[in-house]
Formats: C-alpha cells, structure tokens, sequence
C-alpha cells in the first residue's frame, strides 16, 4: 500500500474527518523484526521488554531501532520519547515524537526525569486499583523511550555527575518501566563497563548484538558465556549489515537479519504516523510534552 495516496486525499469539504487506514497496530502485536536464517520471520514482542542492541560502528544497529520505533509509531497506544545524541538516526520521527532530545544532556535528564514520574504516578494508580501490570484496555497509552547510542549520554556529554544520573535514570526505567508499559530500546557500539554500567547492561532482557569486532565484545553484549557455547557476532560477516544474533523468547540466541527500511521508507512511515497521531491528538500528551 502506498501511504502517500492515503495521506494526500484531495480535500472533501463536507466528508467526515476521518482517518482512511487498515487495521491498526498495537504495541501488544509482537514487532517485525526481520527474517531468521530458515528463511522465518521474526517477530519480537516489546510490551513488557525491553531490548539493548550492540554492535560495531555499522552493524546496523540505528537500522533496527528504527525499525522498532516505526512500529511503534504506528500503534496508536505509543507515545514516542527519543534520544539521539546524533540527532539523524531518530530524528526522521521528530514529528511523530512526544519528545526528541538531541545533543542536550539536561534536556535528556529532565526527560527521564519525567518519565521516571509518569512511572510513579502508574504505579500509584495500579495500587489503588488492587493490580500489578497494565493492559491493552488501560487508557493511558505505553510509551517507548528509545535512546540511540546510551554512551553520547552515559559516558560521553556532559560532566561525571551528569553521566551517572542518566544512567542511574536509565536504569530505574528499565527496572521498574515493563509493568506499566514503558518500554526502553537502546543501542550502543559497545556496553562494557567503562561505557554504560553492568548494573544497567544486565537489566535488559532481549539482546541482538550486530556485527562485533571480538567475541568478547559479542559476549558483551548478548551476555557473557554465549561465545564459549559457539554464539559469537565477530563470525558475521563485516559487509552483512543488519544481520546479529537475537536473544529473546528462548533464550538462545537466533541469527536474524534485520528488516531495513531506507530513509525514503522511514519519511513515508513518519509522516504518516505524524499526520494519524495529530488527527486523533495523540501527539501531544500533556504528561510528556512538559518535560521537553
Ligand atoms: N538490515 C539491513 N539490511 C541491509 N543493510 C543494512 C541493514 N542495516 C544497516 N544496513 C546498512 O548499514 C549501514 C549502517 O547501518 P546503521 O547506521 O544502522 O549502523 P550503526 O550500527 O547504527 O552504526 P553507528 O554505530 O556508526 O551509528 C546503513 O546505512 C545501511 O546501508
């Protein structure tokens, strides 16, 4: 389907406002990933996960973040919250996005910050309500903080105190966010311990590690023990881009190449998302818009 056709109807003065789509994604549907090595598609459910992706400079790892956010930015339960100390590799969604922090580390502390109360406020809500985890039919949407390279802000901007109450933030959301619907997908070249701290590095559930220079740092990324019982990302090949092992339901990790959606795919997939979330006022939720 061509999403430009839907987005560019003529207009129709006395037609209903109305917004001319198939069926819907949720952020309860499980994300298209891309295809296993029998040839498989595969999917990664994402609600109540979280995912790092590793992997050496041009692994391919922006790729397949931008693959997740574009799913979820077309479910209508997400909002989008997205860090990108590069600016590029996300900003394609900016428009898509409650909040798109850049280069700015207070920026990125004040919004996890406000993440962090969102949390809070949830789980207050689940308690009063004698429950332990949202569900689709809660009205509050899920939201997907996806962070593109955690060292811009984990090891790189701002001074050692800043540094450390990103990650410290970081982690809070990680360990606490699944159960009320915030999800965090980040990427990194390499989480060893001088970059982002092993007590984050561990919190994450689903790994793909992309193309790693060693097989410790493939180890690194998918957990240690993996090269020692043949799983090591340094075997794909450099010119294979997108293509990593996967960590997720089983636990064993699964070769996978990712889906890749160009630039031109990513504009079309943003705008459009843009254009349904304005029309239904989904991209303005007061709770996340205060923070930027
Ligand atoms: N799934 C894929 N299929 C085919 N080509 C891909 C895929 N993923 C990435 N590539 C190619 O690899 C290039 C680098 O990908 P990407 O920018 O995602 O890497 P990266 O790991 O994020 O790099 P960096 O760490 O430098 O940001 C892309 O521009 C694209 O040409």
């Amino acid at each position: 389907m061509d999403l430009t056709d839907t987005i560019e109807l003529p207009p129709q003065p006395d037609a209903p406002q109305t917004v001319p789509v198939g069926a819907g994604l949720s952020i309860f549907d499980p994300v298209f990933l891309g295809i296993d090595e029998f040839g498989h598609p595969a999917y990664l459910p994402m609600i109540y996960r979280n995912i790092l992706i590793g992997g050496e400079p041009g692994a391919g790892k922006s790729s397949l973040l931008n693959t997740i956010v574009g799913h979820a930015a077309l479910c209508p339960d997400v909002r989008l919250c997205l860090l990108d100390g590069k600016q590029v590799e996300l900003g394609l969604w900016k428009d898509a996005a409650d909040v798109f922090v850049g280069p700015d580390m207070d920026h990125a502390i004040r919004t996890l910050r406000r993440v962090q109360t969102v949390m809070d406020n949830r789980y207050s809500f689940l308690l009063a309500r004698r429950r332990r985890k949202i569900g689709p039919n809660d009205l509050f949407g899920q939201i997907l903080v996806a962070c593109d390279e955690i060292a811009y802000f984990s090891a790189t901007a701002g001074d050692k105190k800043d540094q450390d109450l990103f990650a410290a933030l970081l982690r809070d959301i990680v360990a606490r966010g699944r159960a009320v619907g915030i999800i965090v997908a980040a990427a990194t070249q390499r989480p060893s311990s001088d970059i982002i701290p092993p007590s984050l590095r561990d919190l994450f559930a689903w790994r793909f590690a992309g193309r790693c220079t060693n097989d410790v740092s493939s180890d690194i990324v998918l957990g240690h023990g993996w090269y020692a019982r043949g799983f090591s990302s340094n075997s794909i090949d450099p010119n294979n881009q997108g293509e990593g092992y996967l960590i997720a339901e089983g636990g064993i990790p699964n070769r996978v190449k990712a889906a890749y959606m160009t630039d031109a795919d990513i504009i079309r997939v943003a705008d459009y998302a843009t254009w349904t979330r304005r029309r239904s006022g989904l991209a303005a939720p007061a709770d996340l818009r205060t923070a930027a």
